[in-house]
Formats: structure tokens, sequence, C-alpha cells
């Protein structure tokens, strides 16, 4: 929870610093795509995906090498400042708060492409205080710099501890913008004894029960099925309550496994139904699995306007299909059919297909 009396939750940190929103805006963010400003290939590529991606993220942590940190963080100034992103957002990861890098990242960002900005992502948060710290920072640098909107915070859940602190960690300041699941860092942060970025693991399994012989003796050596089992359920879950409770937005993360795009594709959807409302994309290729996932299916939205429709001033129960709806299945349905307007906004393409379906009776 914030350390900050209710009356002053909303008072900008710094004289001059632009005052915090009271609400943070649900902008379509199905990938937030990484790139490497110091690899040439990569940078090139950013002009191109802009209005195919919703947001791009210039990262200068992790998958930066010490060596290029200064020329990632310099490339991405030159990107930021001679590139129109048009509606597609821009990002950055900055390095750790305990690193030598994050506070030239901040007071060189910041004065430099700040107007640009939207997010900042930290990363491996672990309690409020990292966040009442770049708030601070933030608000200091926004005056000193004349920027005229607060630029909004995103941090990864990375480490056991800030799974621990998740509920606080969202409510520290009115700059959260959301979470993301860091499945990598909190794997080796846990001590879990995986060595994969993000996705499920053979081991982790559920075996169907021994068939019984006429006896009524289990057959344990009989062949069985084996059903694997998502690592990241409850960290998603839990992830996406705190998210719920304090009005910002819940992503999944790094799928590391670039040419498994089925699995891929599976731990994104798990992440959309439990909540979710995007994930990171680290290769081209995922941008489009991502886009796809994060946005509601036509069947989904035929459904959805179905019920809508049919429950009119949005109490009492019909049956529709032989199934019940009533005001609760409704305000689900709500949830796809007013997604579904915000992407129809930014993607001619979803517009059609939603445009084209016709409310049944
Ligand atoms: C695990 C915890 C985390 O922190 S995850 C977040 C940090 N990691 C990252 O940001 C990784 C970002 N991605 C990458 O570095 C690369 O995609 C990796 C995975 C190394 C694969 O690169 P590479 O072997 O070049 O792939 P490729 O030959 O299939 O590339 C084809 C062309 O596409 C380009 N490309 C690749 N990745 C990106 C990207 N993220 N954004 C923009 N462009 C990308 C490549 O440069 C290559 O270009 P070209 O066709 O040769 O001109
Ligand atoms: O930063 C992401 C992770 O999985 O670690
Ligand atoms: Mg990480």
């Amino acid at each position: 929870m914030s350390h900050k009396s209710p009356k002053d939750f909303f008072r900008p940190l710094a004289v001059g610093a632009p005052a915090p929103l009271r609400e943070i805006p649900a902008r379509p963010s199905r990938a937030i795509h990484f790139f490497d400003p110091s690899n040439e290939k990569m940078a090139a590529k950013v002009p191109g995906m802009i209005g195919t991606v919703d947001v791009l993220l210039g990262n200068l942590e992790d998958a930066i090498k010490a060596d290029n940190k200064v020329a990632a963080r310099e490339g991405l100034v030159k990107i930021a400042q001679s590139t129109d992103f048009g509606p597609t957002q821009l990002w950055t990861r900055i390095n750790a708060l305990d690193s030598p890098w994050v506070l030239d990242d901040l007071t060189t960002l910041v004065p430099a492409i700040g107007d640009k900005l939207d997010v900042i992502m930290v990363p491996k948060v672990q309690g409020a205080e990292d966040i009442h710290y770049v708030d601070r920072l933030l608000a200091q640098l926004e005056a000193k710099a004349g920027i005229q909107r607060p630029i909004l915070i995103h941090a990864i859940l990375e480490t056991a501890r800030g799974v621990a602190n998740v509920e606080e960690i969202c409510g520290a300041s009115p700059r959260m913008q959301g979470l993301s699941l860091g499945p990598a860092d909190l794997a080796a942060d846990r001590k879990m004894k995986t060595t994969r970025v993000g996705g499920g693991h053979p081991g982790y399994l559920v075996r169907q029960d021994p068939p019984k012989d006429a006896d009524g003796n289990s057959q344990i050596d009989a062949q069985r099925s084996v059903f694997q089992q998502d690592l990241w359920h409850y960290t998603i879950a839990k992830m996406v309550d705190a998210c719920a409770t304090h009005g910002i937005y819940p992503y999944y993360g790094p799928f590391g496994d670039i040419a498994d795009v089925v699995a891929c594709e599976d731990q994104f959807r798990n992440a959309f139904l439990l909540g979710c409302v995007g994930t990171w994309s680290l290769h081209p290729k995922q941008i489009a699995i991502a886009n796809r996932v994060f946005s509601p299916s036509v069947e989904d939205i035929a459904h959805a306007r179905r019920v809508v429709a049919a429950m009119g001033d949005g109490t009492g129960a019909v049956m529709i299909d032989g199934k019940m709806e009533d005001d609760a299945s409704l305000k689900q349905c709500l949830v796809l059919v007013e997604l579904a307007e915000k992407l129809a906004e930014i993607d001619p393409e979803l517009k059609k297909q939603y445009d084209a379906i016709e409310v049944q009776a």
C-alpha cells in the first residue's frame, strides 16, 4: 500500500512535474516487442514495425551485453528522436535498480526522449520502495525537462519477494501501469530446477490413475496419460488479482523457445484467458501470435453480443443454446465486447471482422 496519505496520493512528487493520472488508460498492448537498440540490424527493423505492433520496447537490461549498455541507451535516444511512432507506444526497460547503469539510463532518457516514452519497465522490483524511488526520480526529471504528461511505470514480477509483495507494488504509485511475469529470473530466484525461459515442463505433470485388474489391483506399470501442467499458473493468477484490485494491467512475459510457435501460442492463451491483456514478443514472429491470441475471437464476440442483446437491461436470466446467462455472465461478455471495441479503433482488419458479425436473435 502507499505510504502517502490518501489526500497526497495524486500530488506530483516534484514542483513542476505533471499531475499523475487518475486512471490508467486501457491502450491496446497485445505485444510488447523487445529490440536491442545497440543492434543495428534490429534497430533498422523498428520503423517498419510501427503500426503492426502495439508496443515497441527498447531494451537496456538483460540480453544487452555489458559492453553495449551505453550504445543501447544512445541508440534508443537516436531512434526515439528520429522516429514518428504513430499509433505504436514506445516503452523502455531500464537496468536493474542495483546496477551501475540505471541512474544514467533515467537521467539520459527522460530529458532526451521523455516526451516520447509512454512507459518505463523496471526489472526485478522487490517491493513498494523500488517504485517509490523511481517515482520520485521521474517526477524530478520530468519537472526539470518540462515533460507535460507523466511517464508510467511497469514492474516485472521476477523475484520471490516481488511476488510476495505484489499488492503493495501495484498500489505504490499512480504511475503504476501494469506488471509482467519474468519467468526466467523468477525461476532462478525461487531456485526452481528448470533451465527454460517461460512455458511448461515435461516433468511438471499429473498422471492419470492406474487402471485396475480383475482383482482390483492397481496396474501401476500400465500405459497412462500424463498431462503437463502450467508452472506459471499460480503467479499469473496472483498477478491478475493484484492488478485488477489496483486498476492496472497484467501481462505474460517472455517465451524463449522462439521455434515452438505452437507452445508459445498456448502459453499466451492461458494468460489471456486468466485476464492478462498482452505479452512480450522477443522475435518478429511472436508479434502475430500475440496479436491473434490477445484479440477476442469473432466467435466469442458473436456470442457476447448475443448475450448483451438478450439480456436487455442487464438483469435477470435467459437461456441461450441450452445455457443459462445472467447478470454475471453478461459482465464477462461486456469485458470482451469492450476490448473488441478498443482493438477495432486501432486494427482495421479486426474492425472489419467484428463489423461483419451478425447478431443472432
Ligand atoms: C529471459 C528474460 C528476458 O529478459 S527476455 C527479454 C530480453 N531478450 C530479448 O530482448 C531478446 C530479443 N531477441 C533477440 O535478441 C533475437 O530475436 C534472438 C532471440 C537472439 C534471435 O535472433 P536471430 O538469431 O538474429 O534471429 P533470426 O535470424 O531469426 O532473425 C531474423 C531477422 O529478424 C531480426 N530480429 C530478430 N529479433 C528481432 C527483434 N526482437 N526485433 C527486431 N528484429 C529482430 C534479426 O536481426 C534478423 O534480421 P535480418 O533478416 O538478418 O536483417
Ligand atoms: O525478464 C524476464 C525474465 O523472465 O526474467
Ligand atoms: Mg528478467
